[in-house]
């Protein structure tokens, strides 16, 4: 088939080059001259794990193509895919311009039948609205679908090719019919294409990703109780995790959640409710806590410097909103990082691969070090924030001689306590074993 991809993000590229790799013609149209222009020099522009080789094989092949121009993208596609951003509005609900803007461009260059799919994350009623601002500058026959996408960063490849689910809201079985042969290759195992109204498919999304961090803010609110009473947050997980119709998942306390979309999209709900008179409590709670949890270590580590984190040194391992991505989107590491910038501090910053996103941001306010290591020379403390791989067995010996004091505020619990005592370090995590001094 011929698919376009409108808006060549995370979801975009990932989506495009995916329906490439299943032997589709895809055209990615960007309205980043930049980064179309990368794209088309065989650059990757996001840090997405194996995508670099579905990319360059899917162009390799002829398969894949990239374009700033939409009016070549409805040339194209047979079905339109939406992967716009809907970020947080000032008011917490999500800003739609993106792709009703893109909905009324579209309804003006439309000739003959197209399914247009909206994979953005939107508010119930959005499919509709699209609908209404195409047919409000078109006669030309074409369809609304909603297909939220629930891959997650760092994995985004695989849980495209290999889906729990597919979810499509659709009124239409023409549009149906080929959103299924589109789908048939990814659901080869077994797993469903569930199909729904538009209305349904549209708060499943909202629904799956406020759940996550329902259960995400549970665990936090958890771990620190944990801390409050001397029990260990990893044994309560152990102990709950294994109930099945708990189980092990997203369990993990730490830091808050961040990322591009669930701080932006339990907003999004929560505001949904309020519109229609409905107050989601659970949701008021989850986005409150979360606010706190992402700034809980800044309390801590002042108290540690006796009140005063002046002139003191910072190394901070992780920037990124969580492992195998370069997203720094509502990553928790920078509302630290400002937090002890306005305090007086200085940071020494590692990451992997979101090195290049926090300079744009921070530029000179911040030291960045080339490897996790350097970060650590003088530092009076080590903060981490994201859970990579490299910073789970370091090599403890030099991390001590490198830091001017053995101190370490853990955000994601990546040691064992009991250890780290018995090396000489001053350890402190989250909701395990923290003895009141
Ligand atoms: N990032 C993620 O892991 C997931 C995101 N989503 C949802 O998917 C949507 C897209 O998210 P991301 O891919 O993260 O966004 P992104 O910000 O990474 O990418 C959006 C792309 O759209 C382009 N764009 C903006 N306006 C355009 C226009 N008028 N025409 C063509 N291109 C345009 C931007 O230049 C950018 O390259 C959002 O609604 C998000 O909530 C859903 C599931 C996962
Ligand atoms: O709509 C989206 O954009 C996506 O949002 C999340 O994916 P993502 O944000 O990429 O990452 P997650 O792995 O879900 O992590 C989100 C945040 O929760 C935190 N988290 C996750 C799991 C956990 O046990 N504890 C925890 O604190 C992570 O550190 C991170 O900050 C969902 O998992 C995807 O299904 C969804 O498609």
């Amino acid at each position: 088939m011929n698919i376009s991809i409108i808006g060549t993000g995370y979801v975009g590229l990932v989506t495009g080059t995916c329906l490439a790799e299943t032997g589709n013609n895809v055209l990615c149209i960007d309205i980043d001259e930049n980064k179309v222009k990368r794209m088309n020099n065989g650059e990757v522009p996001i840090y997405e794990p194996h995508l670099d080789l579905l990319f360059h094989r899917n162009i390799k092949a002829s398969r894949l193509h990239f374009s700033k121009s939409l009016k070549e993208g409805l040339e194209h596609g047979d079905i339109i895919f939406l992967a716009l951003p809907t970020p947080e509005d000032e008011d917490g609900s999500a800003d739609l311009s993106y792709v009703l803007g893109a909905a009324q461009e579209i309804g003006k260059l439309l000739k003959n039948y197209k399914v247009i799919v909206d994979k953005s994350t939107v508010p119930v009623g959005t499919s509709e609205k699209v609908r209404h601002v195409i047919s409000s500058v078109t006669d030309v026959e074409f369809d609304v679908v909603s297909n939220p996408e629930f891959l997650r960063e760092g994995f985004a490849v695989d849980d495209f090719l290999k889906p729990e689910r597919i979810v499509i809201g659709s009124n239409s079985d023409k549009a149906t019919a080929l959103m299924e042969k589109l789908y048939k290759p990814f659901v080869r195992s077994g797993n469903p294409i569930i199909v729904m109204d538009e209305k349904s498919a549209e708060l499943t999304k909202y629904a799956a990703n406020s759940f996550l961090a329902t259960k995400i803010t549970f665990m936090n609110e958890i771990a620190n109780f944990c801390e409050k009473v001397g029990a260990d947050v990893d044994k309560v997980r152990a102990g709950m995790g294994t109930d099945s119709r708990i189980g092990k998942r997203f369990l993990f306390p730490g830091i808050g959640y961040g990322g591009s979309c669930f701080p932006k999209d339990v907003k999004a709900l929560y505001k949904s409710g309020k519109d229609e008179g409905y107050e989601f409590d659970i949701l008021n709670a989850v986005i409150r806590v979360n606010d706190l949890q992402k700034k809980i270590l800044i309390p801590r580590i002042t108290s540690y410097f006796n009140g005063d984190v002046r002139n003191k040194t910072f190394a901070i391992w992780g920037l990124a909103f969580k492992p195998e991505t370069d997203d720094i989107r509502e990553a928790p590491a920078l509302y630290i990082i400002d937090e002890l910038l306005k305090n007086g501090a200085k940071v020494q910053v590692f990451d992997p691969e979101a090195m290049p996103n926090v300079k744009r941001q921070f530029g000179d306010q911040l030291i960045f070090s080339a490897n996790m290591y350097a970060a650590l020379k003088s530092a009076d403390a080590l903060i981490i924030c994201t859970e990579w791989s490299i910073f789970r067995t370091p090599d403890f010996e030099r991390l001590k001689n490198n830091l001017n004091n053995p101190v370490i505020f853990d955000g994601r619990n990546l040691y064992d306590v009991e250890d780290m005592e018995k090396e000489g370090f001053y350890y402190r995590s989250i909701g395990r074993n923290f003895k009141k001094a």
